[in-house]
Order: C-alpha cells, then sequence, then structure tokens
C-alpha cells in the first residue's frame, strides 16, 4: 500500500535522498515530473513522500524552507558553530564578520567557537581573547574557547532538538570538534577522509547526524569567502549590535557611512562597537556598492 509519509533529507547521494522519519531511514528519489520544476531537494529539507515499501520511496513535495545555506547547501538551519582558529589558519576577523552576515541574513543563530588558543603564547593569547570576549560582550554571540573547561558540555547542552551546521576555514577544526562532541562520528569521518585522500574535502557531501537529540551537519572547509548575495541598503541589518543603536541615527535611513549624528560611528568612537566589525561593514558596503550599483530614479522622472 503507498502511504506518504513526511520526513527531513539527511543525505544525498548520487541521485537518491535518505530521509529521516524518526529513527527510521528511507532512501528516496524525486519524480520525474517533481525534478522537472526545477527545486532541487536538499540536506534539511523536510518532505513528503510516498512509500510502499519498508525502506524506499518517491518524493512528492518539498515542505516550504525557513532558510537555505548556499555554501554549504543545507535547509532549515536553526544554528551555526562557527569554527575559528587563533593560527594555522590564522585568525580573520574580515572573514568571520562575512560568515556571521551570511549567517544573520538566513536568521541562522551562530555560536562562536575558537580553536588552537593552546599554540600561541600567553601575551597573544590574551590580545585575542579581549577581542574574542568582546563578540559576546558587544555583540551578543555567545563565544566558546577550546581550552575551557567543560566547553564541550556547554556546546553539547546546546545541540538538543536543533539542527546545527559546523562551519569554518579549511583545517579550522571543524572535524576535531565534532569528534570531541560525538565520538561516534569519528569512524564516519575517517572512512571519508580516507576513501577522499587528504585535500579532497570540498568534494564532501554535507549529511546530518544525531548527536544529543539534535542533528549536525559537519561541511567542507573553505578557504576564501564568497562574495555576498545581500543588497547594499540591508548590510546593516546583519550587525546586530548596529540594529540595536541605529534608532538613534538622526536619519532614519542612515547607512551608517557619511551621515552626521550617527550612533554607530558614536558607539565606535566610544567603544561599544567593535572597531574592526565597522571597520569590515565599510569595506563590504563599498564593495557591494561597486558590485551592484542603487540606480535612483530621479522625482518626476517617471513617465
Ligand atoms: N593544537 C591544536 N590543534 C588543533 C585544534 N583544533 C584542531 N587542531 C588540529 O588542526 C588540524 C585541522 O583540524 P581539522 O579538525 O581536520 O580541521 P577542519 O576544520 O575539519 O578542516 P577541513 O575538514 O579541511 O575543513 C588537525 O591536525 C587538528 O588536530 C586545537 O584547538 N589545538
Ligand atoms: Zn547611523
Amino acid at each position: 500500500m503507498n502511504e506518504v509519509k513526511t520526513g527531513k533529507i539527511q543525505q544525498s547521494l548520487s541521485g537518491f535522498y535518505d530521509v529521516l522519519v524518526g529513527d527510521k531511514l528511507y532512501r528516496t528519489r524525486a519524480r520525474g515530473n517533481f525534478r522537472k520544476r526545477d527545486v532541487k531537494p536538499l540536506v534539511g529539507d523536510l518532505v513528503e513522500f510516498s512509500s510502499n515499501g519498508e525502506k524506499d520511496g518517491y518524493i512528492r513535495s518539498i515542505l516550504p524552507r525557513r532558510n537555505e545555506l548556499v555554501r554549504p547547501p543545507i535547509a532549515n538551519t536553526d544554528q551555526a558553530i562557527v569554527v575559528t582558529s587563533i593560527v594555522e589558519p590564522e585568525f580573520s576577523d574580515i572573514l568571520l564578520d562575512k560568515e556571521l552576515v551570511a549567517l544573520e541574513k538566513e536568521h541562522i543563530s551562530p555560536l562562536l567557537f575558537f580553536s588552537k588558543l593552546d599554540l600561541v603564547a600567553p601575551e597573544t593569547r590574551a590580545h585575542f581573547l579581549t577581542k574574542i570576549n568582546q563578540y559576546q560582550t558587544l555583540i551578543g554571540y555567545p563565544v566558546f574557547l577550546a581550552d575551557a573547561d567543560d566547553v564541550l558540555a556547554q556546546l553539547r547542552a546546546r545541540l538538543t532538538k536543533k539542527q546545527t551546521v559546523v562551519l569554518g576555514q579549511t583545517g579550522a577544526g571543524k572535524s576535531t570538534l565534532l569528534n570531541q562532541l560525538e565520538p561516534d562520528l569519528r569512524l564516519a569521518t575517517g572512512e571519508i577522509s580516507q576513501v577522499l585522500g587528504r585535500g579532497k574535502h570540498t568534494t564532501r557531501k554535507v549529511s546530518l547526524q544525531k548527536i544529543n537529540h539534535g542533528l549536525i551537519a559537519d561541511t567542507p572547509g573553505f578557504s576564501s569567502f564568497d562574495t555576498l548575495n545581500i543588497s547594499v541598503k540591508v548590510l546593516k541589518n546583519y550587525f546586530p549590535e548596529f540594529v540595536r543603536v541605529a534608532p538613534q541615527c538622526k536619519y532614519r535611513e542612515c547607512q551608517h557611512i557619511n551621515e552626521p549624528q550617527c550612533a554607530v560611528k558614536a558607539g565606535v568612537k566610544n567603544g561599544t562597537i567593535l572597531q574592526s566589525r565597522y571597520k569590515n561593514y565599510v569595506q563590504e558596503y563599498q564593495t557591494l556598492q561597486q558590485q551592484k550599483p542603487v540606480y535612483r530614479r530621479k522625482k518626476g522622472s517617471q513617465s
């Protein structure tokens, strides 16, 4: 008998989609007519599928997505652990801030995890800690340090009933963290890297794994960040600390660039907004502005 079920795509493998329904996994395909419609099912998608067997089925529809990331390709993510190393690869606030903007745009909550603090001298560590902690105190992002007591328990507690992605530069320590969080996953990541060999991480597939009553996806690392696909006018909306003070700017549409009496610029001056965040905002603003010039229609020019 053909039965319609709803489940979540756990991984996709050459035309097949593994769909999780509770604890059960179904290997499904997308129907021909469905494939023509130009919507490709993504890992994380909630789908309706018909099944007349114990283990297989056909996807009939994708339920509306709450959000969608392009890199990694995944839908319906609640939160992201952004793994950033202090060295090897070297800390870059530009890269971090770009990642954060991409997440804010999709309403995905960032958790910031900093690795390799043990590899630097105490003075360097102290210098970085001041900066890192400001992401929590001045912006509000939860900060986790790889070498802090109890960091794994704290992170693990955050994973319950959530879909989490682990993001970060190649070599930042994503897989290392995941294996510490869930030692059962070690086998899976070990197998994959053996098959693909070193340095072929970019071809690695995204898949959701069960962890502490939630789901987590390790993702291929990146070595640089794509250009943000954002309209220049709304970039400011993805800096939460700007959004909080913006009502105090003189102009309602203040872009926090050249306008007088700007609360964001005042915040940078009095130390309540990180200087580097503002600098990265201005830089990104200019980049986006050059890419997509804003055409303003002159008043009265409509015909
Ligand atoms: N000393 C130290 N080494 C670390 C730490 N975290 C990760 N490493 C090492 O850094 C290297 C890269 O870590 P991975 O976990 O493979 O990094 P990744 O982010 O998964 O990298 P890709 O899969 O290539 O994207 C490994 O040799 C780890 O042992 C840390 O906190 N301290
Ligand atoms: Zn302003």
